[in-house]
């Protein structure tokens, strides 16, 4: 085997970073494009290093014409690595990216679950951590958006998704599959301009390359590793000030004191905020729930919201904020 400074890096990264304790069962997502099969390659040859047990997944979308292929090139590979391969096929029609994505993730669950890994690991890159701070920047967001992409994401109580190439950019994973004569299958979607995504892969960042700096993918990737610690920290200030706010509450899910989070700083008033209505409303807290019942944090006693989704409204009752829920404001 071939030791190359990727295979040092991710070894020192995975070791550095806990990413993956030694002896565990691990469950690589590979889709066959150039990312996940340098991961998957660099996972194997570092395997006896960290006596792992790996098997390698595969989601079948069923949305393109040679989607049914691609499973079959993922398969031959597993089998050439004499690595055990999973799969899953779409059965509903599958229509957007969001639709795919949330498939695969419960499709990557269902394997882990029934075959007992603990671990399943993405070939996300710098460079999507680059595009998806950009996505989530254009379309609005807060320092959590910005942060794209976490090292480790639980995906049940005891499955957790790592994604251990986050410090490697997509020409790194090029050249190594160059290196290694990994055959890569192209994914004809990442050609189409239709997709936001894309048109940042393809031409938003070309162009900051060319135009600003040649490492803006790194230093995007690197400004997201700086947010992630930091939204990390305020969370965990804002979860405080969330229990001290009520601590003393009859009802603590749906009424907190507002005395209390007046001393708060606007930064966590809006984190606990957050927290609370992702705690009660049916959907995502968007900026102008957030801000809505921000406000009521100092407003005048007996003020109160329009409704939430779902219905529900806050009112300022003395010292406190109460939710009734599946209320219309009078
Ligand atoms: N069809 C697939 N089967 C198995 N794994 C996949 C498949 N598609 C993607 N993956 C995994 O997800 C990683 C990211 O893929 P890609 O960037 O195409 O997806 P994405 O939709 O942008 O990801 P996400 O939304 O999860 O950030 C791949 O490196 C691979 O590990």
């Amino acid at each position: 085997m071939t030791w190359t400074p990727l295979h040092a890096q991710i070894h020192r990264t995975i070791g550095d970073r806990y990413l993956l304790p030694p002896k565990k069962r691990l469950l690589v997502a590979v889709s066959g494009g150039q990312d996940s099969l340098c991961l998957v390659k660099l996972l194997l040859d570092i395997q006896s290093k960290w006596q792992w047990l790996i098997a390698i997944a595969h989601c079948d979308h069923c949305w393109r014409e040679d989607s049914h292929d691609n499973a079959i090139h993922v398969e031959n590979l597993a089998k050439t690595w004499h690595t055990p391969f999973h799969l899953e096929t779409a059965t509903n029609i599958i229509n957007s990216e969001a639709t795919a994505r949330n498939w695969r993730y419960q499709a990557l669950t269902k394997i882990a679950q029934v075959n007992n890994y603990q671990y399943i690991i993405t070939g996300h890159t710098a460079s999507d951590r680059a595009e998806t701070l950009l996505y989530n920047l254009i379309r609005g967001t807060g320092a959590d958006g910005l942060q794209a992409l976490t090292w480790q994401r639980p995906l049940t109580d005891n499955i957790l998704l790592v994604r251990p190439l986050l410090e490697i950019t997509r020409s790194q994973t090029a050249q190594f599959c160059q290196d290694f004569n990994l055959p890569i299958w192209e994914d004809s979607t990442n050609e189409n301009l239709q997709y936001s995504r894309n048109r940042i892969r393809q031409q938003l960042l070309p162009y900051l390359q060319t135009n600003f700096n040649p490492q803006v993918e790194t230093n995007i990737a690197q400004t997201a590793e700086l947010l992630q610690a930091e939204v990390a920290y305020l969370e965990e200030i804002a979860h405080y000030w969330r229990l001290e706010s009520t601590a003393t509450s009859p009802n603590p899910d749906f009424q907190f004191n507002r005395r209390i989070l007046q001393k708060a700083p606007l930064a966590i008033q809006r984190r606990v905020i957050r927290q609370i209505l992702q705690a009660i409303l049916p959907t995502s807290p968007n900026f102008e729930h957030i801000e809505k019942l921000t406000g009521l944090i100092t407003a005048p006693n007996r003020s109160q919201t329009d409704p939430f989704p779902g219905g529900a409204i806050a009112v300022v009752q003395d010292d406190w904020i109460c939710f009734h829920p599946d209320q219309k404001k009078d």
